[in-house]
């Protein structure tokens, strides 16, 4: 555990509370300690040092007297201000960003995180030139288990142009991976199936109900996404596919969380993995209806949208954790659901929203399939929700659901 004080200026904005205290929940997500919390309120940032001098120095003697190792600060602070700040209170300040880029370094698993994740702190290094806070912190604690920060170089060492050549590099390595992601997203287009991409800030409980879903109605052997009450738990995207009785399956997608203020280099490097949010035919955007600040979350999410493309893709609300708040659930009104991600029959009512909404437009009718055509059964079989079917001498007689799709392919069949 590192010690530190975290400090932040109070430009007057409604939202500045909560910010603090999310930026807290940030520092604990990488394993820090919050000692005290120190703030300014001004109409804007000191150019030189970010704080007015007095705060500055006031910080410096809050970080001798409590011992702290770091200084973290709620902003993205410019190269010299960090630089200033940092000869004032003689610890490594680390501001908002790379608070950031640490965490998603940490909890990156897979190698296309990996490689996002570094490309991101490439880019945020690249006009900074600068040694990051973290990284001063693992030399000071020498032999720190801190993320693997670059094949045993000091960052200092890095030019500019080797940054841009390692960016180049890893971007090249990423595109590898893509292409085969485009690969499997041709199969899932192939497989017709609609696809359904549970988005939300992070920590809302996106994971407990994919997780949720595929416990009631997926395959039973399959990986579950880690669930944990920690800011950005999952950093990848699962594609899982829901099969039912009556055909109407469709896949769902599990991705990374969004918060306030997501570094735009992060936003960019991730592009790969929130392709499935915008490739989704359904948005479900989960809320943690128990969490005070919910609506500047849900704000936040959609400007998320906005800016990955996403923001035209149909979505319903789904306001979860509602056993927290003793409310009656699962309630269902008008695209909105109140529900829990731990309650079953929660889970059951979310799966009825989403194939009211994705099946909606389904047709009933009723068909005769002559016995010459019976290659066509197959395919009702597969693609139709058959409600009955008997035998005459002229061929099959089937009542079925279809989508127009399939009602217009075979309306020479129809009754
Ligand atoms: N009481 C209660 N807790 C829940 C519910 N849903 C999720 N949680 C808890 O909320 C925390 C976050 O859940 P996750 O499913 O990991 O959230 P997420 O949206 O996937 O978060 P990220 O992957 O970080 O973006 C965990 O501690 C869950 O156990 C719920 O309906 N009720
Ligand atoms: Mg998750």
């Amino acid at each position: 555990m590192t010690e530190i004080i975290i400090a932040g200026l109070d430009q007057h904005s409604t939202d500045f509370d909560y910010s603090m205290a999310e930026f807290a929940s940030l520092a604990e997500a990488a394993e820090m300690h919050v000692l005290t919390t120190l703030t300014q309120a001004a109409d804007h940032p000191t150019s030189g040092t970010y704080f007015g001098r007095g705060k500055a120095d006031e910080l410096a003697t809050a970080v001798t007297a409590n011992q702290a190792e770091a200084l973290l600060v709620n902003d993205q602070l410019s190269p010299t201000q960090l630089r200033n700040l940092e000869e004032i209170v003689k610890v490594p300040v680390i501001d908002r960003t790379e608070l950031i880029l640490e965490i998603f370094s940490r909890r990156a698993r897979t190698k296309r995180a990996k490689l996002q994740v570094e490309i991101a702190r490439l880019k945020y290094q690249l006009p900074r030139l600068r040694v990051s806070g973290f990284n001063k912190l693992d030399q000071q604690s020498s032999g720190g288990q801190g993320a693997n920060r670059g094949a045993g170089e000091t960052q200092h060492e890095l030019t500019k142009r080797t940054l841009q050549q390692r960016i180049n590099q890893l971007r090249h390595q990423l595109q590898e991976i893509a292409k085969e992601n485009t690969t499997q997203s041709r199969a899932r287009q192939r497989s017709g199936l609609p696809l359904v991409a549970f988005v939300g800030y992070t920590n809302a409980g996106k994971s407990t109900t994919f997780n949720g879903l595929l416990d009631l109605f997926g395959e039973k052997t399959a990986n579950r996404n880690l669930v944990k009450d920690q800011l950005f738990a999952t950093l990848d995207t699962s594609i899982r596919r829901l099969d039912f009785k009556d055909n109407k399956s469709f896949l769902i997608s599990d991705t990374v969380g969004f918060i306030n203020d997501l570094p735009a280099d992060l936003l960019e490097a991730f592009k790969t993995t929130l392709e499935t949010v915008n490739e989704a035919d359904l948005l479900i955007q989960v809320v943690d209806l128990s969490h005070s600040e919910y609506k500047k979350m849900m704000a936040a999410t959609e400007k998320t949208l906005q800016q990955i493309g996403a923001g035209n893709i149909p979505m319903l609300y789904a306001y979860n954790k509602a056993d927290k708040l003793h409310l009656t659930y699962p309630l269902s009104e008008g695209g909105q659901l109140t529900y829990s991600a731990i309650d079953q029959n929660s889970l059951i009512k979310l799966v009825a929203l989403i194939k009211n909404q994705l099946f909606g437009n389904y047709q009933q009718h009723d068909y005769l399939i002559p016995f010459q055509a019976s290659r066509f059964l197959e395919e009702f079989n597969q693609q139709a929700n058959i409600l009955e079917t008997s035998y005459t001498a002229a061929g099959t007689l089937l009542k079925a659901e279809v989508s127009p799709k399939l009602a217009q392919k075979f309306v020479q069949f129809q009754q």
